[in-house]
C-alpha cells in the first residue's frame, strides 16, 4: 500500500527531500508551502504528486510529515500539529538547523497517534528556493535525528527507511548535543565568516584593491558568508543561548593572541599554529561535514589560448562534472594555477589521475 508523505516548506531542503523521496514509487507525495509559485513549480516539475494550500487537511492524509520551513515557522507548524485530532498514526520530522526550541515544542504534543523525531540533514548550499533543489543533495552527508521523549525506536527506524534514498549517514543525538556541536562547527563559523567579510569591506575604503586581492584563501574561509541571510538570522536567534558564550570565548581567545603578539611570544604563537594545524589535519576528509566541502585539484597551466578548454574537455570526455573553476594568480606568459572543485572525492582523484596521465602537474590537499 502507498504511504502518503507531506512536506511542508518546499525550498532548497524541502524540495531536495521531496525530489529524493519521489523516486520511491510506493510513496504519494503532497507538498505544502505558503508560496504559490513554489507549489506550481513543484507540481510542474513532478517534484510532488499533489500540492495543498491547507496544512491541516494535508496532514490528516499523511503517514509522514516533514517540516522544512525556516526554524521559527517550523515551531509555529508544530504548535498547529498539537491541536490536530488524528485517527491514524503519523510520524513527524523536521529539517531545522537548530533543535532546542523545536524539540521543546515537539515534546508538548500529547496525541498518542503522533510521533515526532527531529531531523537535520547536514548538507545544503548558499542557494535557496525550490529551483536549487537536488535529489542527491544529502548523499554521504550526516543526517542527525533527535527523537522526542515519546518517539519509539521503531518509529525512528521507519523514518530512516523513508529517508534511506538520501544515502546519508544517520546519527541520533539529543537536542543539546546537536545544538552545541552545530554551533561550534557551523553557526559560529558562519558568524565569523561574515565578520571577516565585514572587516575586508571596511578596509576597502582605504585599499580599493582589497576585493581583487581577496581571491584564494580569503574566498575559501568566507565562502559560507554568501548564504541566505534570512535563514541564518533565524538560526542565530534560535541558537543564541549557545552562540553568545561562544562569542565570549572567542573574544578571550583573541585577547590572548593579541597579548602573545604584544609580548613578542613567538614560541607560544608557534605552538598555537602547530596545534591548530594538527587538529585540522586530523579532520575526516572522507565524510562531508556540516559545512559542505568541495574536493579541489590544482592544475598548473600555461596562459595560452585554449589551455583551460583542454583541461575541461579532458574531464568532460570522461563524464566528470566540475562544480567550480577558478583561476589563481594567472599572469601573462607564466604558469597559472587552475583550481577545479568537485563534489566527490572519487571525481577529485579520477581527475587528478587523468590530468597527470596527460602531462599536467597537479596537486591536491592530503
Ligand atoms: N539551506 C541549507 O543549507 C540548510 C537548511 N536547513 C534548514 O532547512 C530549513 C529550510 O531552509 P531552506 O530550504 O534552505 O530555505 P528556503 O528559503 O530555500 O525554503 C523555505 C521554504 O519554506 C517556505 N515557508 C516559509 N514559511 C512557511 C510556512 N509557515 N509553511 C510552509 N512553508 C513555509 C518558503 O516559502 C520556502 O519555500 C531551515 O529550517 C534551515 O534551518 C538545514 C540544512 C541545510
Ligand atoms: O553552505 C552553507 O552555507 C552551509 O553551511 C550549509 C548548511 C547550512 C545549514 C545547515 O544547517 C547545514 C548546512
Amino acid at each position: 500500500m502507498k504511504q502518503t508523505v507531506l512536506i511542508a516548506g518546499l525550498g532548497l531542503i524541502g524540495g531536495s527531500l521531496a525530489a529524493n523521496i519521489k523516486q520511491n514509487k510506493s510513496v504519494h507525495l503532497i507538498g505544502f508551502d505558503l508560496d504559490q509559485q513554489t507549489l506550481t513549480y513543484a507540481k510542474a516539475n513532478q517534484i510532488v504528486d499533489e500540492t495543498s494550500n491547507d496544512f491541516v487537511q494535508a496532514i490528516k492524509k499523511a503517514d509522514f510529515c516533514i517540516l522544512a520551513a525556516p526554524v521559527s515557522q517550523t515551531i509555529a507548524l508544530i504548535k498547529t500539529i498539537e491541536t490536530i485530532d488524528l485517527n491514524h498514526s503519523l510520524i513527524v520530522s523536521d529539517v531545522s538547523s537548530v533543535k532546542g526550541n523545536v524539540m521543546e515544542e515537539a515534546d508538548k504534543i500529547v496525541s498518542e497517534q503522533i510521533s515526532f523525531i527531529g531531523g537535520h540533514p547536514m548538507a545544503g548550499s548558499h542557494k535557496k528556493g525550490i529551483e536549487a533543489a537536488k535529489a542527491h543533495l544529502f548523499e554521504n552527508a550526516f543526517y542527525i535525528l533527535t527523537p522526542s521523549k515519546r518517539a519509539s525506536e521503531a518509529d525512528t527506524e521507519k523514518l530512516k527507511a523513508l529517508l534511506s534514498a538520501t544515502k546519508s549517514t544517520f546519527i541520533v543525538l539529543n537536542a543539546k548535543e546537536h545544538d552545541e556541536m552545530t554551533s561550534v562547527i557551523s553557526h559560529f563559523p558562519h558568524l565569523i565568516a561574515s565578520a571577516l567579510v565585514q572587516q575586508a569591506k571596511s578596509w576597502e575604503k582605504k585599499h580599493p584593491r582589497i576585493p581583487g586581492l581577496a581571491a584564494g584563501g580569503f574566498r575559501d574561509i568566507t565562502r559560507i558568508a554568501s548564504s541566505n541571510p534570512g535563514m541564518w538570522q533565524d538560526i542565530f536567534f534560535q541558537n543564541k543561548d549557545i552562540l553568545i558564550p561562544l562569542i565570549t570565548d572567542w573574544i578571550t581567545e583573541m585577547d590572548t593572541l593579541k597579548t602573545l603578539l604584544e609580548t613578542n611570544d613567538k614560541i607560544s604563537i608557534y605552538h598555537y599554529l602547530e596545534q591548530a594545524r594538527e587538529f585540522r589535519d586530523g579532520l575526516d576528509r572522507e565524510k562531508r561535514g556540516a559545512i559542505p566541502a568541495f574536493y579541489d585539484v590544482f592544475v598548473d597551466i600555461f596562459d595560452q589560448p585554449g589551455a583551460i578548454k583542454q583541461v575541461i574537455s579532458l574531464l568532460a570526455d570522461h563524464a566528470i562534472s566540475i562544480k567550480n573553476i577558478e583561476i589563481l594568480e594567472i599572469r601573462e606568459d607564466i604558469t597559472g594555477v587552475l583550481r577545479l572543485s568537485f563534489v566527490t572525492r572519487a571525481d577529485q582523484l579520477k581527475s587528478q589521475q587523468l590530468l597527470s596521465n596527460s602531462g599536467y602537474e597537479t596537486t591536491i590537499e592530503d
